[in-house]
């Protein structure tokens, strides 16, 4: 069951994050804050390109941010280093993403029992894990066979299988439901909403799927970089770029181009802000 006493286990502060392509700035995301309880089931929800992904890269510690602070289970991911991070995450964070990202040569229980023995667990205790959770997830009996050999569904209750087995705190999923058929994604949703229930797991979960959405105990949704309230809700233009994309995180073609010329640079930002959002 969720823990009754909630405590905060994912939490951002004034989180920016831009992309860069050669020269032009992408604007992810402005300032994201945002609180997670421990046990919840939380959908971001938000058309494409509206920052989920990054938003869910950032928390997972797979990706850095301009400023900001994340905070995952009071630790603050963005000042950890390379190794400290990919500990933390083995550690607390199991990944369920759109394309399964299985290891193609391995059979489903190889794949689930791969990042226990990460963990430095031995083979035999990682198998038998991965048989527990394979069976968790309603597939125990297609554990020897190879991805190729199962389902979208299939695949995805293996890859859940995966991030579970290591035994994590969150389990942040990536359009978990988007390859596959309104059926299964429904099936895989209610698995997901039962091992929250059953585990007390906290996930957070990316999606446009309504069934997705329906399921949350608690939508967030994404505009252009911002949280909203509602989608009928006006996303402030992303006025500050310059801001947005500090000049030490910019390529270093763009930090050059700035130091020589920052009126063009800051004329160009303005440019692509406004068109973005006209
Ligand atoms: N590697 C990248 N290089 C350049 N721009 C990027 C990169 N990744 C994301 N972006 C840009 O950042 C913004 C947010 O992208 P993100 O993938 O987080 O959105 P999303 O809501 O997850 O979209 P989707 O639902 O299509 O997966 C978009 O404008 C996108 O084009």
């Amino acid at each position: 069951m969720p823990e009754d006493n909630q405590s905060t286990i994912i939490q951002t502060r004034d989180l920016h994050k831009c992309y860069w392509v050669g020269t032009m700035p992408y604007p992810a995301l402005h300032g994201i804050d945002l609180e997670i309880q421990s046990g919840e089931f939380v959908v971001l929800a938000g058309r494409s390109g509206s920052g989920k992904s990054t938003l869910l890269n950032i928390v997972g510690g797979l990706e850095s941010a301009d400023r900001g602070q994340a905070q995952v289970l009071g630790e603050d991911i963005l000042k950890m280093g390379n190794s400290q991070r990919t500990g933390f995450r083995l550690a607390n964070i199991g990944f369920v993403f759109q394309a399964y990202n299985l290891i193609r040569v391995l059979s489903a229980r190889e794949n689930v029992a791969y990042v226990c023995q990460l963990q430095g667990k031995s083979k035999q205790e990682s198998l038998e894990i991965a048989n527990h959770w394979l069976h968790e997830v309603e597939i125990g009996h297609l554990g020897y066979r190879r991805p190729d050999q199962l389902s979208g569904g299939q695949q995805q209750r293996v890859a859940v299988a995966r991030a579970l087995a290591t035994d994590p705190k969150i389990i942040l999923a990536d359009e978990p439901t988007a390859n596959l058929d309104s059926t299964t994604g429904r099936h895989l949703i209610e698995l997901m909403q039962r091992l929250n229930q059953n585990l007390g797991t906290t996930f957070l979960i990316s999606s446009h799927d309504p069934d997705v959405k329906q399921a949350a105990s608690r939508l967030i949704k994404l505009s252009d970089g911002f949280i909203v309230n509602s989608w009928d809700e006006e996303t402030k233009p992303p006025v500050s770029l310059a801001v947005t994309c500090p000049i030490r995180n910019r390529p270093f073609s763009e930090r050059l181009r700035h130091f020589f010329n920052p009126r063009r640079t800051a004329d160009q930002q303005k440019k692509q802000g406004t068109s973005r959002h006209s």
